[in-house]
């Protein structure tokens, strides 16, 4: 039996508060509820402090709210609303905001982060060395880490900053949906190191094992193993069962898989297509155009796999999973990214403004991505061999034109 022993609970934190983070926050504190005896009752959510108005159209507006700034933690807690990055959506009472990082996280053994890819490393670093030694991590977040030693996954750039096992979650996600509870599935990879599944073992410290914390990409020189502590055994362990009971729910369908690389990557990478399906809708070129670019943006995704992450990757990852092919589709549909292209070029305005004047504060990661894969690519020599991912990061800075994206993408004989 899963528990049998365990006397703890899992003590579960979301590190992130915006739309999805937000989001993430309702469904595993649902969960919470309903496991009683795997996780613990609060499930914290570390917000970004913020203050904000109320909008008088808002369910949680009080005549007396008129003008007045409130933070964004306080009306989580007392009105059980995100009215800027969730509005209309009533969080179960167990969800708890807390604006103090290293707070909100110090006692948990599951951490969830679900923070924009660009604010990832300086949060881990402010984490470092204060939280539990054998917590486990979960990353939700979609972008690549891209520095001077090559590319990381953000699954790994939060494992080897953190020193902790972590694994991901993503797939045809839109957060909004999911809040409303309508019916969408997700791929959850966690590949843990064995000892987390064994029977729990008589009273003792936890041992520890040298583990690599996500198998490497070769680009990845620098990847190590880490001396990961085990979780100790009054802990119920973290299983695929466990794991996807944190997760699953009636509308949300988790599926497991261990392919950690994989469900990291294509996250990140289709965020680039989705871009480019915004730029040739807002051309007016219909559904063909957006069918061809997504097309060639899953046989790109799926290249890069290849080529960067070959001793981790499962090309099936992409073309069976949600986290692939699917999450493809919806966002190139109905995603941020998808929509404040094709209003860019509507509007014959740059990304970053439409960004600014439409999303309220939520962020893009197909923008960024763009640039930090292209970068990666020409430090590889490899632009050539990826020309959507190339297109996108020319229409951005301005280099070649989004009508000129078939040529671009028309194989070279
Ligand atoms: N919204 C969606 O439908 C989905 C989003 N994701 C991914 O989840 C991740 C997080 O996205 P969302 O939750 O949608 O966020 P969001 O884009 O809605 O909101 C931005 C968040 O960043 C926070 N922030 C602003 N400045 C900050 C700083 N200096 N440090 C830390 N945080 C700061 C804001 O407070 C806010 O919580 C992204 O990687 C995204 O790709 C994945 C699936 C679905
Ligand atoms: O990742 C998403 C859906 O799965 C959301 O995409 P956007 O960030 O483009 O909205």
């Amino acid at each position: 039996m899963a528990t049998l022993g365990a006397q703890k609970k899992h003590k579960v934190t979301i590190v992130g508060s915006g739309n999805w983070g937000t989001t993430m926050s309702k469904l595993v504190a649902e969960n919470a509820k309903e496991n009683p005896n795997l996780f613990e009752q609060t499930v914290t959510m570390w917000v970004f402090e913020e203050e904000v108005t109320i909008p008088e159209s808002s369910r949680v507006y009080k005549p007396e709210d008129k003008g007045e700034k409130h933070k964004i933690s306080e009306l989580i807690n007392t009105r059980h609303e995100n009215v800027k990055y969730l509005p209309n959506i009533t969080l179960p009472d167990n969800v708890v905001a807390n604006p103090d990082v290293v707070d909100a996280c110090k006692n948990s053994s599951i951490l969830i982060f679900v923070l924009p890819h660009q604010f990832i490393q300086r949060v881990c670093d402010q984490l470092a060395g204060k939280i539990m030694p054998w917590a486990r991590a979960i990353c939700c977040t979609k972008g690549v880490d891209v520095g001077e030693k090559g590319i990381r996954l953000m699954s790994e750039a939060i494992g080897m900053r953190l020193n902790i096992y972590c694994g991901a979650l993503s797939g045809a996600n839109i957060a909004s949906e999911i809040a409303q509870e309508k019916y969408s599935e997700t791929t959850v990879a966690y590949d843990p190191p064995p000892m987390d599944s064994r029977a729990p073992t008589p009273k003792g410290s936890p041992t520890s094992s040298t583990v690599d914390l996500i198998s490497p990409g070769k680009s990845v020189p620098s990847a190590r193993s880490a001396q990961l502590k085990a979780l100790p055994s009054d802990y119920p362990p973290l299983s695929h069962e466990n794991v996807k009971k944190l997760f699953h729910r009636p509308y949300f369908h988790v599926r497991m898989v261990s392919d950690v690389a994989g469900v990291s990557l294509s996250g990140a990478l289709k965020n680039i297509v989705a871009l480019a399906a915004g730029f040739v809708d807002g051309l007016g070129w219909g559904d063909n155009a957006k069918a061809a670019v997504m097309r060639v943006g899953i046989l790109e995704m799926v290249r890069f796999g290849k080529a960067f992450f070959a001793d981790s990757v499962h090309t099936s990852t992409f073309t069976e999973e949600s986290c692939g092919v699917a999450d493809v589709v919806t966002s190139c549909m109905g995603g941020r990214n998808f929509r404040c292209a094709k209003m860019a070029i509507e509007r014959g305005k740059s990304i970053a403004e439409i960004e600014k004047t439409e999303l309220n504060g939520q962020m893009l990661q197909g923008t960024s991505t763009a640039y930090e894969v292209n970068s990666f690519l020409k430090t590889q020599g490899m632009e050539g061999e990826f020309p959507l991912f190339t297109a996108v990061y020319n229409i951005l800075e301005g280099n070649v034109k989004p009508e000129q994206i078939p040529d671009l993408i028309e194989p070279k004989d």
